[in-house]
């Protein structure tokens, strides 16, 4: 099924044009689909009941990839968990109705005041990665006289394939402990008073589009928890991370139910629990950056599109040179011809797409495709620019789950030199 369609050749999000979303609540808007969400984590869901080693297993939705608390309370409703990387986004999932239960906590950086928050509500699990933040971690339970769930993040050293700014699972890269040093690590947490070794984490990329690297760190994770077992350590559950990719332009990434019934046949028979911490692949599709466009600048070399969308908006194509489908919202009667999309910040960096071959004239809408995970959560307020509002779509309903900023508020929190 697909969400965002063409009615009369007007572009809809489920049973609501484009055109009537832009006209009530204005541009830039982030649009996404509730029917995609739900299909997309529907497959995840499906894909672990279908396996006995995927029974019980759990989603817990990386909320880096869009928090807005609309989609975060839909995750929660359908039984999600939440993999979140500070006492924000702690914050976040909590007021969004998730249960403290199905948090698990990722990322370097983790402070004090952000341990002793997720230990008094009770999260599922502490992903540690690196001896001192081990040490914390049981200093501050130990001072709240909690013990604290751990698993610790290993770095399987496994190439994931991907844009080497999202990979994560190689040696050079800070996260995770070496795959070498954690058994010895396991050992030292098994002893701490203030711990209690749970699991075991791995996560090494984002967008990932062969499914190979999963399975090969899966491999070297799953040698790691027999040598764990030989040791008299047992553990409860395996985390086996996010980073399963999406189509942007024509990749052709595996099904969800392709990626994970490989791994889950590795699994059978261990009696770990399994944690997913999907981000991208759940709301990447869902989303789209609706925008207008202010000016059309034909020039020697190149044609540029003015629209009031811009990098701090989606920096994606700014930061990784990354590819979004652009398309115009109903068809033009001009003629075609191709245009930088480009947004109004001072940055020769502040681009969209490149060499799109549009028909378009000033005031027309275009909708910037695959935009529902990095997108808003990246945003800024960059040149003194409010956030776009977002809206979800439900079947023939429109709600909006954050309203365009308002300049005044932009800096409300400065004030003048006396
Ligand atoms: C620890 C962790 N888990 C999950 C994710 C989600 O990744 P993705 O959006 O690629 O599924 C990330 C981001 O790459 C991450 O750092
Ligand atoms: N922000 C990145 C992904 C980073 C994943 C976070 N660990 C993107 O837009 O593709």
């Amino acid at each position: 099924m697909t969400f965002f369609s063409r009615k009369n050749g007007v572009l809809h999000a489920e049973a609501v044009a484009l055109s009537s979303i832009a006209a009530r609540f204005g541009t830039p808007t982030y649009v996404y689909s509730r029917a995609a969400l739900e299909a997309a984590y529907g497959e995840f869901r499906d894909a672990l009941a279908a396996h006995p080693a995927g029974a019980g297993g759990l989603v817990c939705y990386a909320v880096k990839a869009n928090s807005n608390l609309g989609i975060l309370s839909l995750f929660a409703r359908l039984g999600a968990g939440f993999d979140i990387v500070s006492g924000g986004e702690l914050e976040r999932v909590l007021a969004a109705g998730a249960e403290a239960g199905k948090v698990v906590f990722s990322g370097v950086g983790k402070t004090e005041a952000e341990m002793a928050r997720a230990l008094e509500v009770g999260i599922r699990c502490f992903n540690v990665e690196s001896v001192p933040e081990l040490d914390r971690l049981n200093a501050v339970a130990v001072r709240l006289g909690k013990k604290a769930p751990l698993s610790l993040r290993v770095n399987p050293n496994v190439d994931a394939k991907t844009h080497p700014y999202i990979s994560t699972g190689l040696k050079q890269n800070k996260f995770g402990v070496a795959y070498e040093d954690a058994l010895a690590l396991y050992r030292r947490a098994a002893s701490l008073p203030g711990i209690e070794v749970t699991g075991i984490d791995c996560h090494i990329g984002s967008q990932l589009l062969d499914a190979s690297p999963f399975a090969e760190a899966l491999d070297k994770v799953l040698a790691l928890v027999d040598q764990l077992a030989a040791a008299g350590i047992r553990l409860h559950h395996i985390d086996l991370g996010g980073g399963l990719g999406i189509r942007y332009l024509d990749e052709a990434p595996p099904r969800v139910a392709d990626y994970l019934t490989p791994l889950l046949q590795k699994l059978e028979g261990r009696g770990l629990q399994v944690i997913l911490e999907p981000g991208r692949r759940l709301v990447g599709n869902a989303g789209l950056l609706l925008t207008k466009i202010e000016y059309l600048k034909p020039g020697e070399e190149k044609n540029f599109a003015i629209v009031d969308a811009a990098m701090n908006d989606l920096m994606r194509p700014a930061l990784y040179d990354a590819y979004h489908d652009i398309v115009e919202v109903a068809p033009g009667n001009a003629a075609k011809a191709s245009y930088s999309i480009v947004g109004p910040i001072c940055e020769s960096g502040d681009f969209l797409g490149h060499g799109r071959e549009l028909a378009v004239v000033p005031g027309d809408l275009l909708a910037v495709m695959s935009a529902g995970a990095y997108g808003f959560s990246m945003s800024s307020n960059y040149n003194t620019r409010p956030r776009a509002a977002e809206v979800m779509v439900d079947g023939d309903q429109v709600h909006l789950v954050r309203r365009r900023e308002t300049v005044a508020e932009l800096f409300a929190l400065e004030s003048p030199l006396p």
